[in-house]
């Protein structure tokens, strides 16, 4: 589209500091450009996109102006990722052929649909990369009446309107209740939170879409601000034939916590952990949480240091028995911090360089949490080799 388009996208890269483009048409007084649909340097402008091209599946964005613009700086063009799903693939991140697939998306009882392994997967490779088909601003949900005289509803439809294959929107899973407008319905079972700049946001990803929830999950989903995509990394080596799930709710929390959060979708997990004997998941509900009471005792000043090292290694083990790797990057990071706030950069080097290497695999690389990271590490770096020398 980016013919029939007026807007420049290239000024969007010209103003790396601002979160979206402000208008070049300066001399247009504020009140008519606000009725215009600032930041965009021109009023809306219906285009006819050419969907043959690689990025067919098109994308649906109900958002702000402000928001749209944060959206559209990830997806301009010219951007490797979205113009050409072979730059992914040559990074490992994308499969480009359908018979490439490790997976297949299948009936699984009691469930719907899910999504099985049909090669062996191993550890840590990314299994699904998927570019979302609509982002949301959750303000203009339809059930939610902040957003002024616009109904959410309409804007909604009307998103859904544009998306050029509607069918593969709609097949998406449903909630089993009566439940308010059909596109926020889907939205709202399927899609992800995300943050772009700043900003909390709804992505839906099709195909991850299709990936059950298990609290022991198979892999791990990681959002890339950059080129706006989610992937599901493995966490462990799959076999053929075993379905491969993600934790809908946050890793680590005890029973009574999952089942609530859980409620929002309107099933109790029976996958392992959840299916297991009661001493079983009373044993892994104890460890979870002395794991939660260890994670903030450490974070407390008042901690001895004799203590820290003590609770250190206990919630490495803990993190590990329970198999909790996706957030293995955060708690190394944060034993890192209190090593190096203690004043023991050999102890934090060792755990920051931990935390990178996690980071690295579930985290987004050019994110906020990886480049803090870096940069904390390369100033201990330098500190640990000062004292060496
Ligand atoms: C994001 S969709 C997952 C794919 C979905 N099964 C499908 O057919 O497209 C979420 C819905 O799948 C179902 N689901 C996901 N995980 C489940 C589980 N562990 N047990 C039962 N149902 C599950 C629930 O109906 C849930 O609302």
């Amino acid at each position: 589209v980016q013919t029939q388009c007026r807007w420049n996208p290239t000024l969007l890269s010209l103003r790396p500091t601002a979160s979206c483009p402000l208008p070049v048409d300066d001399g247009t007084p504020a009140p008519l450009m606000a009725s215009r649909g600032v930041p965009w340097t021109h009023p809306p402008h219906c285009v006819i996109a050419n969907f043959a091209g690689p990025t067919a599946n098109g994308i649906a964005v109900i958002a702000s102006p402000e928001t749209a613009a944060d959206v559209v700086a990830a997806v301009k063009d010219p951007l490797p990722a979205w113009s050409s799903r072979r730059h992914l693939a040559r990074h490992g991140r994308l499969r480009t052929e359908t018979s490439d697939l490790p997976y297949a998306v299948t009936p699984i009882p009691r469930k719907g649909l899910g999504v099985i392994a049909t090669k062996r997967i191993n550890q840590f490779e990314t299994i699904i990369t998927s570019f979302p088909a609509m982002v949301a601003d959750n303000k203009f949900f339809p059930s939610k009446q902040d957003h002024g005289p616009v109904e959410g509803a309409q804007l909604f439809q009307k998103a859904l309107d544009q998306l050029p294959d509607k069918e593969r929107f709609l097949n998406l899973a449903r909630s089993k209740g009566e439940h308010v407008h059909v596109v926020e319905d889907v939205v709202r079972i399927n899609a992800f939170g995300i943050t772009v700049d700043g900003r909390e946001i709804k992505g839906l990803y099709p195909e991850i879409a299709r990936l059950n929830h298990a609290c022991g999950a198979t892999a791990y989903n990681r959002f890339t601000k950059k080129d706006l995509d989610m992937s599901a990394i493995d966490t462990r080596d799959i076999e053929p034939g075993e379905e491969i799930t993600i934790s809908y709710i946050p890793l680590g929390m005890p029973t009574a916590y999952r089942t609530r959060a859980l409620s929002k979708w309107g099933f109790t997990c029976t996958r392992d952990l959840c299916s297991a004997a009661s001493e079983t998941r009373g044993a892994s509900d104890q460890r979870r949480e002395r794991l939660l009471e260890v994670y903030y005792t450490i974070q407390d000043e008042s901690t001895s240091y004799n203590t820290l090292v003590e609770l250190t290694h206990e919630l490495i083990e803990l993190v590990q028995v329970e198999r909790l790797l996706g957030k293995l990057g955060g708690y190394y990071q944060a034993l890192m911090q209190i090593y190096y706030g203690i004043g023991d950069p050999d102890t934090a080097r060792k755990y920051g360089h931990a935390s990178l290497k996690f980071a690295n695999i579930f985290s987004d690389t050019d994110g906020g949490f990886c480049t803090g990271l870096k940069r904390d590490l390369e100033r201990i770096d330098r500190e640990v080799q000062k004292r060496t020398r």
